[in-house]
């Protein structure tokens, strides 16, 4: 955290000057009190009128001051938790997509909200306040020191008690704070959760385990709040006894000594005024203490969240794709339980148009996972023009592949916007791919056209429309390599074959598409069918050839065509 707490230096050095400042300016009042009551019963010190000018205009400074302590420090919690946000966020971003799906989306919304919060509170702030506690303290100690030796000496034996307190309770406030945070994070998912599957909860009639999900978590959290208050509430109360003790004892001693005559009434004021400082910071000690120690499991949780293996935008350049793509003896498992892609090699030349067929589960979508490097540790190789994927800058790998997938995540901005995500297109680049996604129906049916909003994740629109956006989407990207992942799957027999049909006619274009939709027309116009089974390839070919083969591609594309052959007669009756 330092590294974020130093960084606005120059409103760091206003917070301590000003606290240094507004330190000075309490002591010399702490004077100025003694020498009022000094005036008053003895008659000696400053005259009365010099006096009443300079306590006012003492106390003038000190809410100045006060009011340049609070606007710096604003100004510098500003700053510096932008950074540390920004910075979460950078890292977060920076993240491969297997290092980013090893935590829940819910961690990381409840660090950027929750966890920051705790260290502002408790780190940044506890730090600028200690810059005031500080320079009272050590003010005030220089100042009871020259008042009157006795006195400073009696503080201070009692005063040190409270500070061993923190130091016992340090681990077990620390480990009440992490639990604390923990359940945070485990309520912000659960709501996310509730919240995203709102549709689901609802038809299936939920509602109730839902509640109860939610309370129990919700008490969670509400019982670690509370464990970690009644530690605080401990550590509290014990340091403000012994802070008691150590304004009480040098008070008595004072009280001793202007009845001997060996002190005067303002001499003992400014004494009690001027302890004040040095218990004060005496007390806050433990808490502040106990807070910024406190804050290290939240760190280290930030540092876990917030760890970038590798900067994923290093590597080789590429800007074009000339000759082909190929993967050698590759093989791939999520975890160690079950491997998914096994020895597979293939190879597909520039131009080329793939599809890829095979059972649910035999590995098609985990490939183009590994094409488009979401994954990077298989074993054996995917090379693109000889040149190992993995090597490559992903920004080039992302400028050469574009993929269209089943799932669609739309931002709450309009049809346009949503199709260019934030690049530089020209209007006519839009309108083209929105005709080459077959949008153009629906645009010219909206009053707004392509400004027209989409809603939250796309809500006003149907599941074909948002998948007609994501291809338009690729589409405008324009790269060499395209890629689909069942992408015509919401959308009806006839569009899905325009568009499939549309995107095989693209020249000079290399795609790889997944499709289950075993349609012969356009199966004919693939240079070859990849099938694979159980994360291998079995069998690769043209249409006619794995036809003739009347292997496993037979048997699958005649149970798809006697299952749609069945459907359209059942419609038909
Ligand atoms: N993130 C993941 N973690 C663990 N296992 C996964 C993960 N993603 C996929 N799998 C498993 O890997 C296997 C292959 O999945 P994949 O999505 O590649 O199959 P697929 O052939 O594309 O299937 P479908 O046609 O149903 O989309 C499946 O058994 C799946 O359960």
């Amino acid at each position: 955290m330092r590294k974020y707490f130093f960084k606005p230096r120059g409103l760091l050095f206003l917070n301590l000057l000003f606290a240094v400042l507004l330190s000075i300016v309490d002591i010399f009042f702490a004077f100025i009190l003694g020498n009022i009551v000094d005036v008053s019963v003895t008659g000696s010190g400053l005259g009365f009128k010099r006096i009443l000018y300079i306590g006012m205009g003492t106390m003038a400074a000190e809410a100045i001051l006060s009011y340049l302590v609070r606007i710096f420090r604003g100004k510098f919690i500003r700053e510096s938790m932008c950074y540390l946000k920004e910075d979460i966020f950078n890292n977060i971003m920076s993240k491969d997509m297997a290092s980013f799906n090893d935590q829940n989306s819910a961690d990381y919304i409840s660090t950027i909200n929750n966890d920051t919060n705790l260290i502002e509170q408790d780190y940044f702030i506890n730090i600028l306040d200690s810059f005031q506690f500080i320079s009272l303290f050590v003010l005030g100690t220089y100042s009871i020191f020259r008042l009157n030796i006795y006195i400073a000496i009696a503080a201070f034996i009692i005063g040190f008690i409270p500070i061993f307190i923190p130091l016992i309770f340090q681990k077990e406030m620390g480990r009440r704070k992490k639990e604390y945070s923990n359940s945070v994070s485990n309520f912000t998912t659960k709501i996310k959760d509730i919240f995203s599957g709102f549709e689901v909860i609802k038809s299936f009639n939920i509602e109730e385990k839902i509640r109860e999900d939610y309370n129990n978590s919700n008490n969670a959290v509400e019982d670690r709040k509370y464990d970690s208050a009644k530690m605080e509430a401990i550590v509290n109360s014990l340091s403000q006894f012994f802070g008691s003790m150590v304004f009480f004892a040098p008070l008595g001693l004072g009280t001793y000594l202007v009845l001997k005559g060996k002190f005067t009434v303002g001499g003992m004021l400014t004494s009690v005024q001027l302890m004040n400082y040095i218990v004060n910071p005496i007390l806050n000690y433990s808490n502040i203490v106990n807070k910024i120690k406190g804050i290290k499991p939240i760190n280290d949780k930030i540092g876990n969240i917030v760890k970038v293996d590798r900067v994923c935008d290093e590597g080789l350049e590429k800007s074009s794709f000339e000759n082909s793509i190929e993967f050698k003896n590759l093989s791939f498992s999520y975890n160690e339980d079950r491997q998914i892609l096994k020895d597979m090699n293939l190879s597909i030349d520039k131009g080329e148009k793939v599809a890829i067929v095979g059972k649910s589960g035999s590995g098609k979508s985990t490939l183009l996972k590994l094409l488009l490097r979401y994954y990077e540790g298989y074993d054996g190789e995917i090379v693109i023009d000889n040149m190992e994927n993995r090597e490559l800058k992903i920004s080039s790998t992302y400028d050469l592949i574009s993929i269209i997938q089943q799932n669609v995540f739309m931002f709450d901005d309009s049809i346009k916007a949503n199709i260019a995500l934030y690049g530089n297109y020209t209007d006519d680049e839009i309108d083209r791919a929105i005709v080459q996604s077959g949008l153009l129906d629906l645009v010219k049916t909206l009053p707004n056209g392509s400004d027209s909003s989409v809603g939250e994740n796309g809500c006003n629109l149907s599941g074909g429309e948002k998948q007609r956006i994501s291809i338009a989407r690729a589409l405008i990207k324009n790269t060499p390599i395209l890629l689909l992942d069942e992408a015509t799957a919401s959308l009806d027999s006839e569009t899905s074959y325009e568009i499939e049909s549309s995107i095989l006619d693209i020249e000079g274009l290399t795609s790889i598409v997944i499709t289950h939709k075993l349609n012969e027309e356009l199966l004919q116009r693939y240079d070859k069918i990849v099938v694979m089974d159980n994360g291998t390839i079995i069998e690769e070919g043209s249409f006619y050839e794995l036809i003739d083969r009347k292997g496993f591609f037979y048997n699958l594309y005649n149970v798809e065509k006697a299952a749609y052959d069945g459907l359209i007669e059942g419609m038909s009756q």
